[in-house]
């Protein structure tokens, strides 16, 4: 089964309304972005999710100290480095790690042999953006290592690109965030037909 995560969550109604459709984790952004969310809300947003759904906190090169104040404010259990992060500060915290790579060419994934123990994040290059960028790289650079390495496929996913991207990868799980908003803004009926979508397709075979 396909896991799902749905990035970029500011409110606890819409988080709420993705775990009830079935999202395995929420990512709660704390790098400086449009989709940055304060500690506090964040630590609501927590609060509130049901078990059993991953509570993942996104950082851009912060500093450690930060990291570890974020997340015993909020209860995190897993967190995602999206910056120049080294598997030696990684590997500082308790909670499970997910490292962001940004995708431009064959050789993006001559970083990646220094984080074998982790879960990566494949996601797309753009110059000055360090995610959320909403653009889709090309899928067979993920698809050469999909069988070496746990693989989260992100970057421009969205209901209509989703299941082929999905069967071009084979990751383990799935990341969205601007494929399910509408004017930058989450939407939950976006959200619901995403996690609907690779579901029916894995249950009954059907697009
Ligand atoms: O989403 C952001 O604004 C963001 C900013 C800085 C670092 C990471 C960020 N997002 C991380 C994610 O996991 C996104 O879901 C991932 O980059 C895919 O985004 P999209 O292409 O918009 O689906």
């Amino acid at each position: 089964m396909i896991r799902i995560k749905i990035c970029g969550l500011q409110d606890i109604a819409t988080a709420l309304e993705a775990a009830e459709a079935g999202a395995d984790a929420i990512g709660m952004v704390f790098a400086p972005s449009k989709r940055q969310v304060q500690p506090t809300i964040a630590r609501e947003i927590c609060q509130a999710l049901p078990p059993f759904v991953s509570k993942v906190g996104v950082f851009v090169d912060a500093k450690e100290g930060l990291v570890k104040e974020i997340v015993a404010m909020c209860g995190l259990d897993t967190l995602q480095f999206h910056g120049q992060e080294t598997a030696d500060y990684c590997s500082q915290f308790p909670q499970t790690v997910i490292k962001a790579f940004q995708m431009k060419d064959q050789g993006s994934l001559a970083k990646l042999s220094g984080f074998r123990n982790y879960t990566l994040l494949l996601d797309s290059y753009s110059a000055g953006q360090m995610g959320g960028t909403g653009h889709v790289f090309p899928w067979e650079i993920a698809r050469k290592v999909s069988q070496e390495y746990r693989i989260i496929l992100a970057g421009g996913l969205s209901t209509d690109n989703v299941l082929a991207a999905i069967r071009a990868v084979q990751p383990f799980a799935v990341d969205v965030s601007s494929g399910v908003e509408s004017n930058g803004v989450k939407d939950s009926k976006k959200i619901k037909e995403f996690i609907t979508t690779i579901r029916r397709w894995e249950y009954h075979g059907s697009d």
